[in-house]
């Protein structure tokens, strides 16, 4: 389970720019759970994620995963425990590294570095078995670098490379937004599937808010640093996208601009 109470985030602190992007939110996510987060630009979505990551310290309040208080801990310390796909396929691999050699890293995550076991041929079989499940060729490609995959590809990766160091807790930022349509809809059942087979607990903020009602069990909007709405069961199974839409129209109190949510 895991567990946001009271989590404040302040940044830019006593400047010109202070900001409260966070502000004294509480919330539980069940283990297993994927939920989808919502909410227009600067709502705080990612930060909320920065937060469970642990690349944003929280200001105040307190973080659990698992039952245990990271909200102390930095990044390096729940790499074991948390994954995270980003938006950009470039930033969470490495590109002037291969395929294989970014599985090993992905890997090695969370554990003590320095004496990091040889890519033996058990392990490259294994890294191959893991990419052959993706359907994209990609397993004759172990020796290539990273930077001569699409987009698409490079996050079907990142997939793979998120459940090899066992980690519980998946965050995914808007990690479809920067593919074209047909290849973040396999990227998105890609997910799905992942998920699903691995009992992972998942947040993911996406734009899409056909996204956001079709994937997933619950789906939280925020807006100024705070949750507005929080669905799960019945009352999301019957909400439409264009409900959702109205919603997100009422607590704005204005008209959307065009970029700031995707009906599709
Ligand atoms: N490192 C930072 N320093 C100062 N302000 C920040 C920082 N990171 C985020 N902010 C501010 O905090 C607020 C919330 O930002 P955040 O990136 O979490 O929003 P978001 O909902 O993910 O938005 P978007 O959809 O545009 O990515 C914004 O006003 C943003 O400008």
């Amino acid at each position: 389970m895991i567990s946001l109470s009271d989590i404040q985030v302040v940044f830019g602190r006593g400047t010109p720019l202070q900001k409260q992007a966070l502000k004294k939110i509480e919330l539980t996510i069940e283990t297993g759970s994927f939920v989808t987060v919502i909410g227009s630009n600067g709502a705080g979505k990612s930060t909320l994620l920065g937060v469970l990551a642990g690349d944003v310290l929280p200001t105040a309040g307190r973080v659990t995963i698992g039952n245990v208080d990271v909200s102390r801990k930095p990044t390096a310390a729940r790499a074991g425990q948390v994954a995270r796909v980003f938006q950009d396929p470039l930033a969470g691999s490495c590109g002037a590294l291969t395929i294989e050699e970014n599985l090993a890293l992905a890997a090695a995550r969370g554990k003590v570095r320095g004496l990091m076991p040889a890519l033996g041929s058990k392990r490259r079989e294994f890294f191959k078995e893991r990419i052959a499940s993706l359907n994209l060729g990609l397993e004759n490609r172990l020796k290539d670098r990273m930077d001569l995959l699409s987009g698409g590809q490079r996050q079907a990766v990142s997939l793979v490379m998120a459940t090899l160091a066992g980690s519980d807790v998946l965050l995914l930022d808007e990690h479809t937004a920067a593919l074209d349509p047909g290849m973040a809809e396999f990227v998105m059942q890609l997910t799905d599937q992942v998920v699903t087979e691995r009992k992972l607990t998942t947040l993911m903020v996406t734009h899409s808010m056909r996204q956001a009602l079709d994937y997933g069990d619950r789906t939280v909007m925020l807006h100024g640093g705070e949750i507005v709405l929080d669905v799960s069961g019945g009352s999301r199974k019957d909400l439409q996208v264009e409900d959702l839409i109205e919603m997100f129209r009422k607590i704005r109190g204005q008209k959307l601009d065009d970029d700031e949510l995707l009906i599709g």
